[in-house]
């Protein structure tokens, strides 16, 4: 069996296994910044007004979910310790900071009848220090916190979600977008939607396997471009900025260099992301054609009237589609992918179980402290040529990406994936694909949805058994800090002590 993998050759060096080319540099425009999302940093769960949400009531509902029973009610505190948030923003270089907002916050009623005015300026406190240095605000409007009420009226399966969440975002552009040039309606639609209603995996964990997922995501898709057309038509003739939609995909390489693992990958991808991107990105619009093929040939022998997957209307696809001005990915891992791997699920139907399709990693790749997350070689330009392959030339932000450890603040471990990874990028940009930027996860260790607090993604560690949630740098920060200001990857580059500056002009 001959095993695929894709390595971009021509090294001059080999450090820590990866290609590294010399005298390279990310051009001066390029984006640097670090990405959080609300429910895994703010705590003040039930302050300033904020209504509960779908995790606050998993966590306090069932805390067995969650691997050490923890929960986001207090977290990194950012809900007051943004301040020295924005201080870390600023030690590091960060162009730019990915946050998302709490719908809850803004709308404790999840409707657009009641807009809380303390949400509201907690969120303009934090663009307000952010842009006095220089910092841009990229703002996620949607990072897994549905309102609580929303969701005991059905959440993501009930078609009326869309106007909800567009009226959601018609207030948020007009609260924020005089200062906000960068918004994302949704992170990560597959999570959403799959995790949440198909797998009983994220909250709400639902189980309404091999349905829940397509009905999630065309809902998704309407209420994206409804708040996308919104932006456009209503906000940015006046404020200017874009408005994209951000998933979540690993570097999928067939196994073997057969046609029928070229096509197995090409249904992963299709599954795993093309359900959410096609509709949004693709020349036709629609969903993907072989995926949507598939599962109305499953659907039609499991005994079902009409395909699990209700195809969009004519009108639909040509109002969902060219609805992003940019693609944002986050980006973590990879795997090799066949037919020869598949393992039915216990239940049927399910997603997987339609496109019959499997997985690997190798043993050898370097392992995180997440199950989900080992280091595939060159993976962020496996991913990134991909997209390209599929989309053409659209502007691509790599909005997420990063390395769990346990490790103290000695993360070598970190260091050595995100160096590898900003090579695999600047190997994208050599091969002209249109990146413009990278956003790091995350600024600081937060709460790891499942796993709690058992798994650390930060550049900075936080103490969370000090009510201060004290946060100190790791080697990983300063490793950080000078890739951003001198635009280059320097392998041999050490911190000549662990003392955060501030240089001057942030
Ligand atoms: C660690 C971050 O993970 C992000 O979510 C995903 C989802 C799927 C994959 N994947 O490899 O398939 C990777 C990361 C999430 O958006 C963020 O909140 C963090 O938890």
């Amino acid at each position: 069996m001959k095993i695929s993998v894709l390595l971009l050759c021509s090294a001059v060096t080999l450090t820590w296994g990866v290609a590294v080319k010399q005298n390279r540099k990310f051009p001066d425009d390029f984006i640097f910044g670090t990405s959080t999302a609300s429910y895994q940093i703010e705590g003040g769960w039930n302050e300033g007004g904020k209504s509960e949400n779908i995790w606050d009531y998993l966590t306090h509902t069932n805390a067995a979910a969650i691997e050490d029973q923890s929960n986001g009610d207090i977290a990194c505190d950012s809900y007051h310790k943004y301040e020295r948030d924005i201080e870390m923003m600023r030690e590091l270089g960060i162009d730019s900071y990915r946050f998302s907002m709490a719908w809850s916050r803004i709308l404790p009623n999840g409707f657009a009848d009641y807009v809380n005015e303390e949400g509201v300026a907690y969120y303009n406190k934090i663009i307000d220090e952010i842009l006095k240095y220089n910092i841009e605000p990229m703002v996620t409007l949607y990072h897994w916190d549905l309102p609580q009420k929303l969701q005991e009226m059905g959440g993501w399966l009930n078609p009326l979600i869309a106007d909800w969440f567009a009226d959601y975002a018609r207030v948020v552009f007009d609260r924020f977008g005089d200062r906000v040039k960068s918004f994302i309606t949704f992170n990560e639609g597959r999570q959403i939607c799959f995790e949440g209603y198909d797998s009983v995996s994220k909250a709400p964990r639902l189980n309404i396997s091999g349905i829940g997922e397509y009905i999630c995501a065309k809902n998704l898709a309407l209420a994206h471009a409804k708040a996308y057309h919104i932006y456009n038509d209503d906000f940015r003739p006046t404020q200017g900025g874009v408005c994209g939609y951000t998933i979540a995909a690993g570097s999928s390489l067939p196994l073997t260099d057969s046609e029928e693992d070229a096509f197995a990958a090409e249904l992963h991808d299709q599954l795993v992301w093309g359900l959410y991107t096609d509709p949004i990105f693709s020349k036709d619009g629609g969903f993907p054609k072989e995926l949507f093929e598939r599962v109305a040939k499953k659907s039609e022998a499991q005994g079902y009237p009409r395909s699990r997957l209700v195809d969009f209307t004519d009108e639909e696809k040509a109002y969902i589609r060219g609805t992003s001005d940019f693609f944002g990915v986050n980006h973590y891992s990879g795997a090799l992918t066949s037919a020869s791997l598949f393992s039915p699920p216990s239940v049927i139907p399910s997603p997987y179980d339609d496109i019959e399709v499997g997985q690997t990693a190798l043993e050898e790749w370097p392992q995180s402290a997440s199950f989900w997350l080992k280091q595939m070689p060159n993976s962020v330009y496996i991913v990134l040529k991909n997209i390209q392959k599929r989309y053409g030339d659209v502007p691509i932000y790599i909005t997420e990406n990063g390395w769990s450890t346990h490790e103290g603040i000695e993360d070598e471990g970190r260091v050595a994936y995100y160096r590898a990874a900003l090579e695999s990028a600047l190997d994208a940009l050599d091969d002209g694909i249109n990146l413009k930027g990278y956003y790091a996860w995350s600024l600081m260790d937060n709460f790891e949805w499942m796993a709690g607090y058992t798994e650390r993604f930060g550049l900075y560690e936080v103490n969370f058994d000090d009510p201060e949630r004290t946060r100190t740098p790791r080697k990983s920060a300063f490793i950080y800090k000078q890739i951003i200001k001198t635009r280059t990857i320097d392998h041999e580059y050490e911190p000549e002590s662990y003392v955060m500056t501030i240089d001057e002009g942030h």
